[in-house]
């Protein structure tokens, strides 16, 4: 019955005897084991000598395993001793009758002896493991500190060799990036400076035996008694890093990356005051730059990228054409904004874009006097809602210095924005193939542009470094022989080696579509400045040298045959011709520009109160959904702009040059709008004007 009961209510502490045993379980489970041993023994008359040997064989195997986990010797003793100490309890429990007062006392004893000393052993286990892992901490701790300081005494030695300076080299410190390490030394007393040290960058690279485009670069430190050299001791330069692929928001203020330095940090490019000058001849990865560029623009939230490319627009062409072709879209199925804000292939577009931007700088310094005052500063804060326009001009210091005469007209637009706009927020990225000396003896552009680049890809000539990074001693040339590689300096980065990283168009429509929703808006006193000549910088003559560009897109064919469009008819143009599909491609696209982002206030239609001449048809405006308007689409900006002039009326000439049109189209436009009654003609011979009937 008793057993029944047992079976049914088990009671007493559960034991795992699957786990291992602690200092109090592995005693109590000794004694216990012995205790049963020597009972079981004493009843069936063992003979004593097993108990014995069992516990000699368990001392042996004990410590046989506990040389193999390598436990201390320590460790190994009391185990084998407990193991001999029990056996030996039991041995002469098993003579003597286990079941005496004796036998039991003495078993206790043994029981918190072996707990006692299993604890302690334990303890000393755990100690002896924390002990190795701290030595071994310290001997790599010890390795990398004989590794600093033998690099330490061999810049001491080298710097007293090379330049005669004994430093004091107070700490090296290695770079995550692995490609180098960098050491900061006190400069000796007598006035040493660390010019002195960064003069002989290139005998102290040639004295260290540091391969092809490694440096040791010297610069301030933390006062002017010490100084920093970064040594770099792989060529990270050598290899074709792609843009990185984190397309995160950026901003001016932060800065915007344009590549990295020797030491794989990249290098940023702070252009809120600065303009920028970068030099690269032909198949130095010039255009390379000027994409990885305009992809950390299209990224940063308040700036407005606009380009100017006479070189058929190849700079911004590959940033308007797969949204102005419908090859992006957004995850919602719309229509994405180009990653440039405008962009400016031809000379009178690029002439109207400057002339806009002086509209602007002038508006704003006009319009946000409140924001400065208030914000205590000459410089307006530039944000989301006021961007920064940033001019990138691609061959731009060729513009400047061109000896034909109208291209130095653009070139003196440039230096007029570059000298009027800094504190108002607009700054220019100018390239040049090499014609840096007549660019550079130019004071502006000297003290304007201190972001300079010079992309050398291996090409020595016309190559005048010091052109470029006056004050910069020992950058040489043959350095970086890399496409995309070469030289950069900002005020907060001394000149030293640079590259940019690759980026191909997959990169570019992926940055398009990244950012399409994060460009800001042109603010709205800018945008009133600007009027229809930015406003319509997307219509279609505007962008119509893009056209030759547009491939043939099958869907944009059947549309505009399925609509059985004509723009170019309708707008009185090229009567005689088929709309074509780009025609309508082109007018898809600026009227999704238009409808989706706004990006400037549409200027008033003078038209719109005028009675809608049917008989002419359709043209931009009324595809907008706006009232039926007569005239070429550049008749709009004409208008505005005549009446922009109040009762002083524009001259027919004036007019052409605003449009872009010879003077003959644009008379017989002005007299047609005077048939309607939209303009006056003020008939004075040579000083004839138009002008808008409010004024007339
Ligand atoms: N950062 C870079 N990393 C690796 N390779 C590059 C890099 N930049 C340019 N290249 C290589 O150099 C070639 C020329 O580059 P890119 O067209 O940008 O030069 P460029 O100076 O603009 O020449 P061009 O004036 O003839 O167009 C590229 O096709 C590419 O193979």
């Amino acid at each position: 019955m008793s057993s029944t009961a047992t079976k049914q209510q088990p009671s007493g502490p559960v034991l795992d005897w699957a786990a291992g045993h602690g200092p109090v379980t592995g005693a109590l489970s000794a004694t216990t084991g012995a205790f049963a041993v020597a009972t079981t023994g004493a009843a069936t008359a063992m003979p004593a000598g097993w108990a014995l040997a069992v516990g000699a064989a368990g001392a042996l195997g004990h410590t046989v395993a506990g040389l193999r986990v390598r436990n201390a010797g320590r460790t190994l003793a009391t185990r084998a001793a407990s193991w001999l100490v029990g056996a030996g309890w039991t041995t002469w429990a098993i003579t003597h009758g286990p079941l005496t007062w004796a036998a039991l006392g003495s078993l206790a004893a043994i029981g918190v002896g072996m707990g006692a000393a299993a604890r302690s052993v334990a303890l000393y286990e755990e100690a002896r493991e924390e002990e190795a892992i701290a030595a071994e901490e310290r001997q790599i701790a010890r390795e990398l500190s004989a590794e600093r300081r033998a690099i330490a005494a061999e810049w001491v030695d080298r710097i007293q060799r090379v330049c005669s300076i004994t430093i004091r080299v107070v700490g090296v410190e290695k770079w995550e990036t692995g490609a180098g390490y960098s050491l900061d030394a006190e400069l000796p007393p007598g006035g040493a400076t660390w010019n002195k040290i960064a003069a002989e960058s290139a005998r102290l690279s040639a004295d260290a035996r540091l391969p092809h485009g490694c440096t040791a670069t010297a610069s301030p430190g933390i006062d002017q008694g010490r100084v920093i050299i970064d040594v770099t001791t792989a060529n990270v330069l050598a290899e074709e890093r792609t843009y990185p692929t984190d397309y995160g928001p950026l901003s001016l203020h932060t800065g915007i990356p344009w590549g990295y330095r020797t030491n794989a940090e990249e290098i940023r490019a702070y252009l809120r005051e600065q303009c920028a000058l970068i030099v690269g001849p032909t198949g130095s990865g010039k255009t390379n730059l000027v994409h990885s560029i305009l992809a950390g623009f299209a990224r940063a939230e308040d700036m407005l990228t606009w380009v100017i490319d006479l070189n058929a627009g190849s700079a911004g062409l590959p940033w308007v054409l797969p949204a102005l072709n419908g090859e992006i879209k957004r995850e919602d199925g719309q229509p994405v904004r180009p990653g440039i804000d405008w962009l400016a292939g031809t000379f009178d577009e690029a002439m109207t874009m400057l002339d806009t931007a002086v509209k602007v700088a002038k508006q704003r310094k006009m319009g946000y006097q409140d924001v400065l005052a208030k914000a205590n500063t000459d410089l307006l804060p530039i944000s989301a809602k006021i961007p920064q326009i940033m001019l990138v001009i691609d061959e731009g210091a060729e513009i400047l210095a061109s000896p034909d005469r109208q291209v130095r007209k653009l070139g003196d637009k440039i230096l007029e924005v570059i000298r009027i706009a800094r504190a108002m927020g607009i700054r220019t990225v100018l390239t040049a193939l090499g014609a840096t000396g007549s660019v550079l003896s130019n004071l502006m552009i000297r003290r304007e542009a201190k972001v300079r680049v010079a992309l050398t890809g291996g090409e020595t000539e016309g190559m005048d470094l010091s052109k470029m990074f006056p004050g910069s001693r020992g950058l040489r040339v043959d350095q970086a022989p890399y496409k995309g590689a070469g030289f950069m300096g900002t005020p907060e980065s001394p000149a030293a080696l640079f590259k940019a990283w690759r980026i191909l168009p997959n990169q570019i429509r992926e940055i398009i579509a990244a950012t399409s929703d994060r460009h800001p808006r042109l603010d709205d006193i800018s945008a009133k400045a600007a009027g229809p000549a930015y406003a319509r910088r997307w219509d279609a003559d505007r962008t119509a040298w893009m056209r030759d560009r547009v491939p043939g897109d099958g869907t944009a064919d059947a549309a505009a045959s399925g609509a059985g469009l004509n723009l170019s008819a309708l707008r009185g143009e090229r009567a005689a011709e088929q709309g074509s599909p780009e025609d309508e491609m082109l007018r898809r696209f600026r009227e999704q520009i238009d409808a989706q982002f706004g990006t400037a206030p549409e200027p008033r239609t003078p038209a719109a109160d005028a009675p809608p001449a049917a008989a002419e048809g359709l043209n931009l405006s009324a595809l907008r959904g706006e009232k039926r308007e007569p005239g070429p689409a550049w008749l709009p900006t004409a208008l505005e702009a005549i009446k922009a002039t109040g009762a002083e009326g524009m001259k027919p000439s004036a007019v052409a040059d605003l449009v872009g049109k010879d003077r003959k189209t644009v008379r017989a436009t002005l007299q047609a709008a005077v048939d309607r009654g939209e303009l006056v003609y003020r008939d004075n011979g040579p000083h004839s004007v138009y002008v808008h009937p409010d004024h007339a």
